[in-house]
């Protein structure tokens, strides 16, 4: 299990980055190898477009003007037009192709990574805050467009043309080309000192945005509570404090980061200045005037590809910091998964045995359930009461196999939910939390969430079963009704009644409801109290219960408390047995039938 943490609170690696992650980053790349291949050879042929240059100078230079060759003088400009529109619209296919295939790979990568995160169990949602899963997703992956597609470009092409340049240079004069490369080892060293600490400090920066983003997520979850509380002053001081962290910590990365800048430029500086001194020196005796001056050329060409190169090198130690959060999240194991061999769950009747089930939520804390044993019948209704944090919804959860049990094992028609596949688990059952989530999009498309493919006639009748009808013909647009997210627009009840249309239209055989404690008004609460009743009929219901006429009508009322099932019979045994049930509804449902 992933270890808890907070907006305050830097994430700890869980492994480090390593060689074996460039491989992985690479296969993103093969589904593009014939547009990278085209764009490459688009690049090369620039390149050597480019290259040209220099050469029909030295030969303008030492042959045609010495020798007044006019026509010769004109072939070489004219052969130099043509290498420059040439090299022209190779860099501009190259913008065009390169850009695409970094948007496509961007692309796939969030594809994975978000269908990765479908499948991870409640426990990764639980483990850390959501703005800090949704940096990776959003923020960290952009940050990967350029170097995949054009640095990786750029680095083969700079690489040839490292390589041919040195061809040229060494091919023009052996002894200037090795001149140029004697400050290469220095240049190595400097780099190698500037990433370990550059890396460092990305590492470091994207903590502090992961932390900036969660904060500023929960800030905005939680604006009503900040501003009913009027402690605006409060939230924009601890968000000067994580902002103020991570705009620190970003100028210490980019402090190191441009650390590398001036070692490759001093020393490409020094070097042309080492080939001026050598050249001028030997002007004459072991170089032409030509020669030295398309060596400089070269130089320049030389240069070119080592900064980029260099520059490549830079990005990706920086990408590295973004790319193993986003690794360690696409490693992520669900906690809760198929099964080796598991098998679908074919289509129950829903009788329910919880056979000796104890859970924790971490392995390092005490169990939250403890022994718990019951049996359920198909289309019973069973309610579960007790005080609060006693372990109701834990229960309910385990039932969907949400989190997987400790010890013990859940039994539906006999058969351990842990040896068959969730998908076809979860499609037999319906859950209802207690506050009901709302999609942005219209009340149509909110309610057939349950049935995707249920037509329009279909989810209109699901609502006029579960009594939601009435209100959603009231709306604005009716059934088109735009609704925000969260359903922010909807009252509680409303939102309820939407989620008992969208649970019957997907018509499990078990249902599993926390039901709402939000007040709603009398007429709301009979309009969910028929919704309801329609809802529980012919399926075995599980339902946290707070009204008393949910729990009255129940077949058998649980009682939890501390983890355990202290009671369970109906509303008259228990009352006739004083106990635990006698004692809460004596304390808190007595009053509300009253
Ligand atoms: N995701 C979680 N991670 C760790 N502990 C949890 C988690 N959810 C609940 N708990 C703990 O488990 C215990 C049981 O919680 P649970 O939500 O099952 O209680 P409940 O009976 O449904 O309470 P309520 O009536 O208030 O909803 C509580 O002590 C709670 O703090």
């Amino acid at each position: 299990m992933a270890k808890r943490n907070t907006y305050d609170e830097d994430e700890e690696l869980e492994e480090k980055f390593n060689l074996h992650d460039y491989v992985r980053v690479a296969h993103y790349l093969i589904p593009y190898r014939r547009r990278l291949g085209i764009a490459l050879a688009s690049i090369l042929l620039g390149n050597v477009a480019m290259i040209m240059g220099p050469f029909l100078l030295k030969s303008a230079i030492d042959s045609a003007i010495p020798q007044h060759d006019m026509t010769q003088l004109w072939q070489l400009s004219a052969f130099f037009l043509i290498t420059l529109v040439v090299a022209f619209g190779c860099f501009r296919y190259r913008i065009w192709a390169i850009t695409e295939i970094g948007q496509d790979l961007l692309k796939d990568m969030r594809t994975d990574i978000f269908t990765h995160l479908q499948e991870l169990p409640f426990s990764y949602f639980d483990s850390r805050p959501h703005g800090k899963i949704l940096i990776r997703v959003v923020n960290y992956i952009n940050t990967l467009s350029d170097l995949l597609s054009n640095g990786l470009i750029n680095l083969i092409s700079d690489l040839i043309s490292l390589v041919v340049t040195l061809i040229f240079m060494f091919a023009i004069n052996w002894r200037l080309t090795l001149a140029s490369l004697v400050l290469i080892p220095v240049l190595a060293v400097w780099t190698y000192f500037v990433q370990v600490a550059q890396h460092k400090a990305y590492r470091e920066l994207s903590n502090k945005q992961s932390n900036l983003n969660a904060y500023i997520h929960e800030s905005i979850a939680g604006i009503k509570v900040t501003q009913g509380f009027a402690q605006e002053a409060n939230a924009i001081e601890t968000f000067d404090g994580v902002a103020e962290e991570n705009r620190q910590s970003y100028m210490k990365a980019i402090y190191v980061q441009f650390a590398l800048w001036p070692g490759v430029q001093n020393i490409s500086v020094l070097t042309t200045a080492l080939i001026y001194y050598i050249g001028i020196q030997h002007v004459g005796v072991i170089v032409s005037t030509g020669t030295l001056i398309a060596f400089l050329g070269y130089i320049n060409n030389f240069w070119n590809p080592v900064i980029n190169i260099g520059n490549f090198y830079n990005s990706l130690i920086t990408a590295t910091a973004y790319l193993e959060r986003i690794f360690e999240t696409l490693d992520e194991q669900p906690e809760v998964k198929d099964a080796p061999g598991a098998f679908a769950l074919p289509p129950i009747k829903g009788d329910v045995q919880f056979d000796d089930v104890s859970f924790r939520y971490d392995a390092d804390s005490p169990m939250t359930l403890k022994h718990v044993s019951f049996h359920a019948e198909p289309g019973q209704t069973i309610a579960l009461v007790g005080p609060t944090g006693a372990g109701k919804s834990t229960i309910i959860n385990l039932l969907s196999r949400f989190y997987n049990v400790t010890q013990g094992a859940v039994l539906i028609d006999g058969v351990d939910i842990s040896r068959v596949t969730i998908e076809s688990l979860r499609a037999q059952m319906g859950v209802m939390q207690q506050d009901t989530f709302i999609f942005s999009g219209d009340i149509l498309d909110n309610i057939r969430y349950g049935k995707l493919d249920a037509t329009e006639e279909e989810v209109i009748a699901a609502a006029k079963v579960a009594r939601a009808d009435d209100f959603i013909r009231q709306l604005k647009d009716g059934y088109h009704t735009t609704v925000q997210e969260r359903g922010v627009t909807l009252s509680a009840g409303q939102r309820q009644l939407i989620a008992f249309a969208r649970t019957l239209l997907a018509d499990p055989r078990i249902l599993i409801l926390d039901e709402a404690t939000a007040a709603i008004d009398s007429q709301t609460e009979i309009l969910l109290q028929e919704g309801l009743q329609h809802l529980l009929a012919g399926r075995t219901s599980f339902i946290v219960a707070h009204r008393l006429s949910t729990i009255r009508a129940a077949d058998q009322i649980l009682v939890v408390n501390d983890g355990q099932i202290v009671e369970a019979g109906t509303h008259q045994e228990l009352l006739a047995k004083h106990g635990e049930y006698f004692q809460l509804y004596e304390s808190q449902y007595k009053m509300l039938e009253e």
